[in-house]
């Protein structure tokens, strides 16, 4: 098979591997569950976890410890692909929502199984609606005691390094007062490249790294808030991937 074909063949398994097991998860989580709610994050978690045997991947996972504060904290990773979804629910903590575009929603039963997860849905296309969304959840996550999961760039970036971060994942934990706990997941162009045509079997190494307190803060320090987890993250990046001229990890 060429490559071209061998990529479209995988991707379109892909889709179709979350379409189809997003409707048995559907059902599985309505007779559990009964409807929207966090709870069902662990069902869907459990279907996603066997993903990664279809495609030959394989997760190394360091610093899960991390992720054990007291109560809500907000969670910051690198968003390279449609496959972070394997990453994600390869270490995704109890309690714990993600938040997403809105047109993901209508993705048919995958919209449907994010819709059940209680997945907090957000308009990009007006940032006052999007603000007015992370203020309410900064409220609801204290009371709730739920973690919440951003991805900073705000969109998929398979080039080996970061977006500049978007601020509203910092608002939000200066907001509500709670940790943020990077993630991050190695470079997936060794495997997995959209450009080249390039999808592979491959390892993944991930990275929680220590929660980073917001006590304290106000909206003046989400800059720098934003500054200190992006330059953190960025390193742990080319660390794990072994980006050129970085120390490689030797694990
Ligand atoms: C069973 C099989 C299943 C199959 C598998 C499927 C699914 C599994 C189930 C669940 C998993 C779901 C996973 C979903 C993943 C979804 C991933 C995505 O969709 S990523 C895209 C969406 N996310 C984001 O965009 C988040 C990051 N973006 C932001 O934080 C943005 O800041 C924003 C809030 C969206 C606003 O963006 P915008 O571009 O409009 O504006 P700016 O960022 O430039 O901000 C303008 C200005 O406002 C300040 N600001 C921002 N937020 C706030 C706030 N909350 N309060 C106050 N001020 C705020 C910001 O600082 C800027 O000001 P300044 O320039 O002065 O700093
Ligand atoms: C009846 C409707 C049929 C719809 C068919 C949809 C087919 C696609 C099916 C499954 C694809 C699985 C996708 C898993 C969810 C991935 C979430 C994700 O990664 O979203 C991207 C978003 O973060 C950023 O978007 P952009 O990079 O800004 O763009």
């Amino acid at each position: 098979l060429s490559p071209t074909v061998n990529f479209a063949l995988r991707i379109s398994f892909y889709c179709a591997l979350c379409l189809v097991v997003s409707a048995l998860a559907a059902v599985a989580c309505l007779l559990v569950n009964g409807g929207r709610t966090v709870k069902n994050m662990r069902i869907i978690k459990a279907f996603v976890k066997t993903f990664k045997y279809f495609f030959g991947l394989r997760f190394e996972v360091k610093g899960l410890e991390n992720f054990k504060v007291e109560g809500p904290a907000l969670i910051v990773s690198n968003h390279q692909s449609i496959l972070d979804m394997m990453g994600l629910m390869e270490v995704l903590p109890d309690n714990c929502v993600q938040v997403g575009k809105k047109e993901l929603m209508y993705m048919g039963s995958v919209g449907l199984i994010m819709y059940l997860g209680g997945v907090i849905f957000i308009n990009r296309k007006s940032t006052s609606s999007a603000k007015m969304v992370m203020s309410e959840v900064a409220k609801t996550m204290v009371t709730e005691n739920t973690k919440v999961w951003v991805y900073p760039e705000g969109t998929r970036n398979c080039t080996g390094d970061l977006l500049p971060f978007k601020k509203g994942a910092f608002h939000l934990a200066v907001q509500a007062q709670v940790p943020v706990i990077p993630v991050v997941y190695s470079s997936f162009t060794t495997f997995y490249n959209p450009k080249t045509k390039l999808f592979t079997s491959g390892k993944i190494k991930v990275e929680i790294l220590p929660p980073i307190e917001t006590k304290g803060l106000t909206s003046d320090d989400v800059t720098d808030l934003s500054d200190r987890c992006f330059s953190t993250m960025r390193e742990t990046l080319f660390r794990l991937s072994g980006h050129p001229g970085e120390a490689k990890d030797s694990s």
